[in-house]
């Protein structure tokens, strides 16, 4: 039996499960007791929902300040019309933008749309590290995620891992998440490399992409909580 994952005193590293299509995923996701679930409104993705889908699937599920998860639409290089259209149709309490967005568009849709902001960044290797510090001005989180396949059609949910040593001793300026390639077999391996204070995965709880395995989302959340 490995020594527990959450060293004394230390808090579990929030979870963030991405790219929900389907209500089994979602509820599977809730009952787990998750910390942010995340909905793509990238219409390449294949776990692509439109605005109207997700106002479905959030039907009855409990709001934060109900103990429900927080609300993450994931976006890739919005225009204000694309963010409007889904806040029109969902609360959200967290923005992703996943794209090519920079630090003054990331304050932009800040201020325009009165939202944290989680910015992901591409991580290949070292130099790509270089850019938190431009971005933590700016975004009230980060999300350190594996520098896309040169062929992928999609700049996330990409299944790739990045080297997770890349993170030792390294720490962030403000509140970030590890994503790329974690599954409920590698996650504690992860967690305890890097520290990472949140985890985000998406394919690694997947039987197909788009929809979620109950019984690997329940796996993920047990490997991250030690229990
Ligand atoms: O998930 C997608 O299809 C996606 C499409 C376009 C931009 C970002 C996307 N996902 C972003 C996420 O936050 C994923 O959870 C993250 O990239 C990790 O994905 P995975 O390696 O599949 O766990």
């Amino acid at each position: 039996m490995s020594a527990p994952l959450i060293k004394t005193g230390m808090s579990a590293p929030l979870i963030k499960i991405c790219g929900l299509t389907e209500e089994d995923g979602l509820d599977a996701a809730v009952e787990a007791g998750v910390d942010m679930i995340g909905f793509v409104f990238f219409p390449r993705s294949p776990r692509a929902v439109t605005p109207a889908q997700a106002a479905e699937l959030l039907d009855g599920v409990p709001y934060p300040d109900e103990g429900g998860p927080l609300r993450v639409g994931l976006f890739v290089d919005p225009d204000d019309a694309t963010l409007e259209a889904v806040f029109n149709a969902v609360r959200l309490d967290l923005i992703q933008l996943h794209g090519n967005e920079t630090p003054e568009r990331v304050e932009a849709v800040r201020f325009e749309f009165g939202c944290e902001v989680m910015k992901a960044l591409p991580v290949g290797g070292p130099a790509d590290l270089a850019a938190v510090g431009a971005y933590a001005d700016v975004a009230d989180r980060l999300l350190l995620d594996a520098r896309p396949p040169a062929d992928a059609d999609r700049p996330g949910g990409n299944a790739q891992a990045f080297d997770w040593s890349l993170l030792e001793g390294w720490e962030s300026p403000v509140p970030w998440m590890l994503a790329g390639g974690l599954t409920p077999e590698t996650v504690e391996a992860a967690v305890r490399l890097t520290n990472a204070p949140g985890v985000d995965v998406s394919s690694g709880v997947e039987r197909l992409p788009g929809i979620k395995d109950p019984e690997r989302i329940a796996r993920f959340v047990r490997a991250v909580r030690g229990v």
